[in-house]
Parts: structure tokens; C-alpha cells; sequence
């Protein structure tokens, strides 16, 4: 399964899940996948058909969707087709049918209009399994309902024995339900991911009120685009869409719009030169939903609120699919929140517009929040979430401001008591303000003794106020149909009975950025707190200044051949990818082939120019070649704010945290260190430690592991004792299920590792080759000499040019004088060496083949890996 994943997608690793669902589909099991946007769900389904070579069938509900799916992967070999209405070639359902392809997009009309003989001709030739793509399509309880999906149970008829798969990134409980029924699913495998995107910073601003808000958002957007990434601005309406639009280009940004208005060429020309990178900015509305694939997208600006927090989770998870650091700013008006009427006009029944009206609620609580967004999102989803602080919304990363706002309160409170609780939140706002409008007179709410007490104040303020009380319990709300009323709550009037004119118990509240934007103007940019570091920075952190200049012009490379094949920039090789080859800078194939993300496809296409390339333009910025890698791939990258300082971290956690990882002290001697009053337990340092590392500080896992003692067997021991009890919620259960020697610290280090992502497989593949290393083996990685490496494949004559390399069953071989046997290397006795062993480091083929000179088993190896015949994983080489 590696080497496929290696071969055609380029990765080292599969991400959590992956392998899992993998192994259960081509079990014949259908599944059930749950995982959040650009989390990788595709590969699930990608897979399969490249290892058993039979084709397999997803439905996807875009046409835009499946041209963008096809293109990337015809761009790494793979034999990829759809069809669908825009199908221009009339022998692609033939060619299908005949089982030409690994991958056949279609949509769910068309799968359930083909002819049954299509699919009885396919099964014959072999479908390894049947995906359903965004698959909360098929419930109504779900945010895209598409009743073509409710039939495709009916294929189940024709596919005998085929698994099917369900994917999506939004589903409840309810939608899930509703997936396995539809799709009559047999006791399906169900993986349900975490929704959190970690590399997202999310932000929310109301407009602004120095500025006008376009003029802002104009200043926001021009230092993303600058930073070369890929922006999207979401509207709610088509109008909004064209006065941005408009606004942009004003200033002088290329940008592009899309909305349901439009006619269909001009939306699909509008999302190409966006996906090809001819356009950075992209202004739509939610018509430009489900169908962004594209990885770099940096930035997603959502211009008013959307209409519930599954919206804002699906619009704001088209950025950072690629893993590097992105933003997602939510920009809202109070009036976003007023809009119920409208998104309920069309909505029949009472119960309808109820969910309506909660949904609107969720995104504007979410709006309001004055805690963690991360955590409100997420919990929402139905997580459960133990951090307060998650280190990168803009609640975490603000020093936050509070205030005794205890009159304030006890005028707003009084003022909504006196109104009999009848009304919403504006009409005591109003009065507070000194409001004469009819509805005030009328009701003689004038003569009120508070009626103009609260002039000093902006409306909006007041309505942050409430929404503060509301969030700590002294307010209440109630729906009628599309009303709401506010009342005060119990705990309100308790607050009410102990205060009075003079004296009110503290009431200590949070300063909403909607407060602070009333209270302290913003300056001439529109920001109140510190900037955020800038993302072109950490796009490029961990790359020296020549390193940073080599990226960009090999993105500059690497848009000339996406325009000369007629593809998109992403398709060739991701951001990721070029950032990784700018820093190591290979001058071969086989060292190329090695970098992280780059496939066979690549390689054998481009491979050539990229390192001619690379060569001539290290040489121009004096960089030497071969480098060592000093950039990761940035799976849980965060956006932090240029100081860590506010990340919330007790003084004795983070002093214990800086012993530790700055210092390199262990757990014992930061337990007992000199001056503390009592000693600490040593686990209690290493549960700081892990706090630590929950909290987004740099934690070194591999050091970790090696001093509290967790190798890969007590690894495996925890899953299995996890899998036994069913749930990780507590701890007790799951540590009875295992032996004495797994101790607590081994279970809460690898569940906090699994939290964070961290790839435990390396981490430990890591920490055992660096025993290795202390025993006096050499690292199989140093190695490899400069001078050691040749790009040029000695090939001989009798060998074929491509594929397999016929083996030499009779070994070439040596015999000393001592009698002893000395096996020569060429490219089939290594190939065949290594087929028999799981995994061999340098050191050990050398020492196999003592018959050859060491440069020359280099020279076999890197010829056998350029080849992609063989690959290199934490060291050890293996057959592809
Ligand atoms: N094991 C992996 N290692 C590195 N990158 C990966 C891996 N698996 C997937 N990716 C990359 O992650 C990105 C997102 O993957 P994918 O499009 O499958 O996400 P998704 O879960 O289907 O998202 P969505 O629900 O938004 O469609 C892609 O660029 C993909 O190539």
C-alpha cells in the first residue's frame, strides 16, 4: 500500500484513516467515511483500483468537480475518466464499460439513467468498489439535499458483492443514518474523523466603522495576494458578489466572480483561470461550493454571515487543503442576523423554519463568541473538545480584555424586565438610546425613568452586551415561528434583586471585538490587535532567503508546464512539494523521486527539466545541491500571531515545558530540580509536557517516546486495548485491559499524539533507527556522499529500457581466499535481495553485497529509485 501511495500520489505516509478504510474496502466491506474537508478522504477510493487493478466508480454531484478530480489525476498516470453531459469524447462510456479505466467519475443521474448491460459488462471486468461522494447529498436532513442520490441503492441490484463507500465532511448523526440507509449498507466499516482543520486560523470582524468596510476588505485582500496564495470571497448575495467585484477591480486586483446568475460558460471559465492560478482572487457566492478542489487556496473571506455553521464549515474548509498555514475571516453585519425572513420564505412547514432559524442562530452565536471559535465549531459538530485555548482563532491569540460591566448590565437587564419580555433585543436597546419611534410611544415606554439613560453607548454595543449576558446565562431567548423574544433569566434576576443605583454586585465580562471596535477606533488599516505574522512568511518558514527565491522560480517553472499541458499549476505537484525540492535542491532522479509528494509521473515527465532547472538556478543563487531536508511537511501547521506569548500556558507548565524541550533536561531532573519547593512526580512533568503540546508549543515526540519508554509494541498494545473497550473517553478502563508495563503516561502520550496528529509510526521508526545509530551503525542517510550519487542509469544492453528488470537467479558472486562468499550487486540480484526483506537500510545492502564497491550498489540503488521500482522509507529501502 505504500509504494502504490508513493508510486502514483508521491506521499510517504498515509494520513489517519486511510489505511484503515483502505483495507476494509478491499476486504469487500462497505464503509462509512466521516472526515473533515481536505483531510484526504479521496485517496480512500483512489487507491483501491491501482492495487487490484479493477476499476472503481465514484459519484460525485459536479460536473466542475469530476473534470478537476480527472485532470489531477491523469497528471500522476492514473487512466482517469468521467461522463456526464460535458463528456466530449463519444467513446469514453465504450472505453469504460471495458474496464480501461482505475478511476470513472459520473454523476448520480447519470449512474442510475446507464443501461443495466454497462454495468453488467463493467462487474464482468472487474469494480473493485462504488464511491458516493459528498454523500450527506442524499439526506434531506443534510445541507445539499440532490434527490438523484436517494436511487443509487438501486445499482446495489447490478453490483453484486461490489463495496460501497460514503464520504463526506458534514454529516450528523441523523445524516449519517440516513447515508447506510439509502445506500442499504451492509454492518459498514464507520470512520469518523476529527473535524478540526489545524492548520485554519479563524478570525471574525464586524465591519468596520472608520473605514468603509469595502475599502478594508480591498486592504485585507491585497496582502494575500501579494503572498501569491489563492483568496475566496464569499457573498450571500449576487449583489454583494458584483459591488466587490467591482470594487477589486477598481483597485486594481485580478479577480474573478461566480454566482448561480451567470451563464454556465462564463462560470466555467471564471473557475478554470482560478484553478490554473490566471486569477488569485475569486468572488462568489455559495454556487462556488462543493467543487473547490484546489489546494493553495489561502484565504477564505466570508463577506456577512452565512446562513449556519455547516455552510461556514464547508466555504471556510475550501482553504489550506495543501496543509500549509491559511485564514479564514468571517466579516458580519448585525443585520446578517435579521435575514430569517428571508431564508425561511421558502421553508412550508413550522418545524422547518425552526431549523432555519437555529442554524442562523449557531453562525451568529459563533459570530458573537467571545472564547475559543475552534472549539465552538467543533463541538458543534458533536466533538468532544477538552482545550479552552487552541493557540489560532483570533479569541485565543488577542490578549483578552474583560471589564466589570455590572451597570451597564444592571441598565440593560432592568430595561428588558421592564418591557415585559416581549420583544427582542432592539426595542430596550432603543429605549436605553432614548428612541421616540412610534412603536416606543405607543407602548409609553418613553416615560420609562431609563428611556435615553444609555446614549453614551452604540446600539451595536448594546447588542454585544446582550449577547454577553446571554452567552453567561442572565438572558434567555425564545422562538415564536420567526420571532424571538428575550427575557431575563433566573440568574438575571437574582443579579437584579442584589443591585441597585448605587451598587451592583461585579460582573466581570469578556470586551467583544465589536465592543472594541466602538470603544477604540481602529487605525488607519482597520486593525485593532496586532497583525497577524505575515502568511507569505510562514508559507515559506523554515526556507533560507536564496531558498525562498529558488521557490518561487520554481513555481514560476511550474506554472510554464501547466500552461504548456493545458493543466492546473496544483495538478503537476503541490506547494508543498516545490518547497520541499527548493530546500533540498536533488540532482537526480532518484533523489528527486525521493522528495516527499513527488510521484513516478512526475519524474519520468518532468523530471528532466525540474532538475535542470533546479541546477542552473541553484547555481545562480549559490546554493550547493543535495541538501538535507530542514522543512516538514506542514500536516498541523498553525497560523500563530507574530508573539506566542498569550498562548495560555500556567508559569509552572511552561517553565517545566522550556526545561524540557530548550533545554534538553529529562523528567527526572526537572521533577527534583534544585530551588523547587517539593518535588514534583515525573509524570506530572511529562502531563505538563503534553499540555504543552496540546496547546500548540513545539513538543520533540520522538524524545519523548525513548524517556517514558513507548516502542511501537505497547503502541499497538493501546489500540488494540482501545479497540477493545470501544471509547477512549476514559482512561481507567482502557489501562485495564492491559499489562502492568502500560503505564497511564504511555496511554495519555499516544492518545495526545493521536489528537495532534502526530505520526506515531515515524516518530517511533525514528527513535528506533537512532538506537540503531548508537550502536555504531552508520545512518543510512549520511551515507550517501555527494560524490557517491550519479545521475546517469548505467543500463546495460541486456536489460529492458522500462518496467520490470528481469531477475539474475544466479548470483554474481565473489569468493575470498577464506573460502568466503562475496555477492556482486546489479540492479536484479539487489531487487531480488530486497523483495525477501521488509525494509533494509544502506548500510545493510552494502554489507550484502560485499562483491561491489560501495559506490557502485549507490549507483544500483539510485538507478532501481529513480526508476521508482524501489523506494526509500525512514531509511530502509524497499520494492515498490
Ligand atoms: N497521505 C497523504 N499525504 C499527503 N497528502 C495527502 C495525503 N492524502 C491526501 N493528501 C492530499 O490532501 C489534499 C486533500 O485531499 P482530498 O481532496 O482527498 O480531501 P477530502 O477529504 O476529499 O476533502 P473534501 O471533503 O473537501 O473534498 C489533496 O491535495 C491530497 O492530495
Amino acid at each position: 500500500m505504500e509504494s502504490t501511495l508513493k508510486k502514483w500520489f508521491g506521499y510517504s505516509a498515509f494520513r489517519p484513516y486511510q489505511k484503515e478504510i483502505i483495507k476494509e474496502v478491499l476486504k469487500g466491506i462497505d464503509c462509512l467515511v466521516v472526515m473533515a474537508t481536505g483531510s484526504g478522504k479521496s485517496l480512500c477510493y483512489q487507491i483501491p483500483p491501482l492495487l487490484t487493478g479493477k476499476t472503481a466508480v465514484v459519484i460525485s454531484p459536479l460536473l466542475s468537480l469530476m473534470q478537476d478530480q480527472v485532470m489531477s489525476l491523469k497528471q500522476r498516470g492514473i487512466k482517469a475518466e468521467y461522463l456526464g453531459s460535458t463528456q466530449k469524447d463519444s467513446t469514453a462510456q465504450s472505453n469504460a464499460e471495458s474496464g480501461q479505466f482505475h478511476i470513472l467519475y459520473m454523476t448520480p443521474e447519470k449512474a442510475c439513467s446507464l443501461p443495466s448491460k454497462f454495468w453488467t459488462n463493467l462487474l464482468e471486468v472487474g469494480v473493485c468498489l462504488f464511491a458516493v461522494d459528498e454523500a450527506h447529498c442524499i439526506s434531506d436532513w443534510g445541507h445539499d439535499f440532490r434527490k438523484e442520490y436517494k436511487q443509487l441503492d438501486k445499482l446495489r441490484g447490478f453490483l453484486l458483492n461490489v463495496p460501497f463507500i460514503g464520504l463526506t465532511a458534514t454529516a450528523t448523526q441523523k445524516v449519517r443514518m440516513d447515508i447506510i440507509r439509502s445506500l442499504n449498507m451492509n454492518d459498514p466499516y464507520i470512520a469518523i474523523g476529527s473535524f478540526d482543520r489545524e492548520n485554519l486560523f479563524y478570525g471574525v470582524k464586524p465591519l468596520g466603522r472608520c473605514l468603509s468596510f469595502v475599502d478594508e476588505l480591498i486592504g485585507e485582500i491585497s496582502k494575500y495576494v501579494a503572498s501569491a496564495g489563492s483568496t475566496i470571497i464569499y457573498c450571500s448575495t449576487v449583489k454583494d458578489a458584483e459591488q466587490i467585484f467591482q470594487s477589486l477591480l477598481d483597485a486594481g486586483i485580478k479577480a474573478g466572480i461566480y454566482h448561480g446568475q451567470m451563464g454556465g460558460t462564463a462560470r466555467e471559465k471564471s473557475h478554470r483561470m482560478f484553478i490554473r492560478d490566471e486569477l488569485h482572487v475569486m468572488v462568489a457566492t455559495v454556487a462556488f461550493g462543493m467543487g473547490i478542489d484546489k489546494p493553495n487556496v489561502r484565504c477564505v473571506i466570508h463577506y456577512g454571515c452565512p446562513k449556519s455553521l455547516e455552510f461556514y464549515y464547508q466555504e471556510s474548509g475550501r482553504c489550506g487543503r495543501d496543509g500549509l498555514p491559511s485564514i479564514c475571516w468571517l466579516y458580519y453585519t448585525r443585520s446578517d442576523f435579521a435575514k430569517a425572513d428571508f431564508y425561511c420564505g421558502e421553508a412550508p412547514t413550522v418545524n422547518q423554519r425552526k431549523a432555519i432559524m437555529e442554524s442562523l442562530m449557531s453562525a451568529q452565536r459563533y459570530c458573537m463568541l467571545a472564547t475559543c471559535r475552534r472549539k465552538c465549531l467543533l463541538e458543534y459538530f458533536g466533538e468532544k473538545i477538552t482545550f479552552t485555548n487552541c493557540g489560532s482563532c483570533d479569541n485565543c491569540t488577542n490578549s483578552k480584555k474583560e471589564r466589570d460591566m455590572s451597570r451597564e448590565a444592571l441598565l440593560l437587564l432592568s430595561c428588558i424586565q421592564s418591557c415585559g419580555g416581549r420583544w427582542g433585543l432592539n426595542m430596550p436597546i432603543d429605549i436605553l438610546r432614548g428612541s421616540r419611534s412610534k412603536k416606543i410611544v405607543d407602548n409609553h415606554f418613553d416615560k420609562l425613568s431609563l428611556h435615553g439613560i444609555g446614549r453614551e453607548y452604540s446600539s451595536n454595543w448594546w447588542k454585544a452586551l446582550g449577547d454577553q449576558l446571554m452567552t453567561s446565562g442572565y438572558l434567555k431567548e425564545r422562538h415564536c415561528d420567526k420571532y424571538r423574544t428575550i427575557s431575563v433569566s433566573p440568574i438575571g434576576m437574582n443579579f437584579l434583586h442584589t443591585s441597585t443605583s448605587e451598587y451592583q454586585p461585579p460582573l466581570v465580562l469578556p470586551i467583544t471585538s465589536e465592543m472594541v471596535d466602538e470603544e477604540e477606533p481602529r487605525d488607519a488599516h482597520g486593525r485593532v490587535d496586532g497583525d497577524l505574522q505575515d502568511l507569505a512568511s510562514l508559507e515559506c518558514e523554515g526556507l533560507s532567503k536564496a531558498e525562498i527565491k529558488l521557490y518561487h522560480m520554481l513555481l514560476d517553472l511550474r506554472m510554464d508546464l501547466a500552461k504548456s499541458t493545458g493543466t492546473a499549476p496544483y495538478a503537476i505537484c503541490g506547494d508543498q512539494t516545490i518547497k520541499k525540492i527548493a530546500n533540498t535542491r536533488p540532482s537526480t532522479k532518484a533523489r528527486l523521486a525521493n522528495v516527499d509528494g513527488v510521484n513516478m509521473h512526475l519524474v519520468t515527465t518532468y523530471g528532466d527539466q525540474i532538475l535542470q532547472q533546479i541546477n542552473h538556478f541553484s547555481e545562480e543563487l549559490n546554493l550547493s545541491m543535495d541538501g538535507e531536508a530542514t522543512v516538514q511537511t506542514a500536516v498541523a501547521k498553525k497560523v500563530y500571531p507574530i508573539s506566542n506569548s498569550q498562548k495560555k500556558l500556567a508559569p509552572a507548565k511552561f517553565e517545566a515545558w522550556k526545561r524540557w524541550q530548550e533545554d534538553g533536561l529529562t523528567f527526572q531532573e526537572i521533577a527534583n530540580f534544585p530551588g523547587r519547593a517539593a518535588p514534583l512526580k515525573e509524570q506530572t512533568v511529562s502531563e505538563y509536557i503534553l499540555e504543552a503540546g496540546r496547546q500548540g508549543f513545539e513538543v520533540n515526540w520522538s524524545r519523548l517516546c525513548e524517556e517514558i519508554g513507548l516502542t511501537q509494541g505497547i503502541l499497538t498494545e493501546i489500540q488494540g486495548a482501545i479497540a477493545k473497550v470501544g471509547s477512549r473517553e476514559r482512561l481507567k478502563p482502557i489501562k485495564e485491559e492491559l499489562p502492568d508495563h502500560v503505564s497511564y503516561a504511555h496511554i495519555k502520550s499516544y492518545l495526545t499524539m493521536l489528537d495532534l496528529h502526530v505520526l506515531t509510526e515515524e516518530i517511533l521508526g525514528r527513535h528506533q533507527s537512532s538506537k540503531t545509530d548508537a550502536t555504531g551503525e552508520p545512518s543510512p542517510v549520511h551515507s550517501f556522499g555527494p560524490g557517491a550519487v550519479s545521475g546517469k542509469k548505467q543500463r546495460r544492453s541486456d536489460e529492458p529500457a522500462t518496467g520490470e528488470i528481469p531477475i539474475n537467479k544466479c548470483h554474481k558472486v565473489d569468493i575470498t581466499e577464506q573460502g568466503n562468499i562475496l555477492l556482486k550487486a546489479t540492479e536484479g540480484t539487489i531487487l531480488e535481495w530486497l523483495r525477501t526483506q521488509d525494509g533494509v537500510a544502506l548500510s545493510s545492502i552494502i554489507e550484502h553485497f560485499k562483491g561491489s564497491c560501495e559506490e557502485l550498489v549507490v549507483d544500483q540503488l539510485n538507478n532501481l529509485e529513480s526508476e521508482f521500482l524501489i523506494f526509500r522509507k525512514k531509511g530502509l529501502y524497499r520494492v515498490m
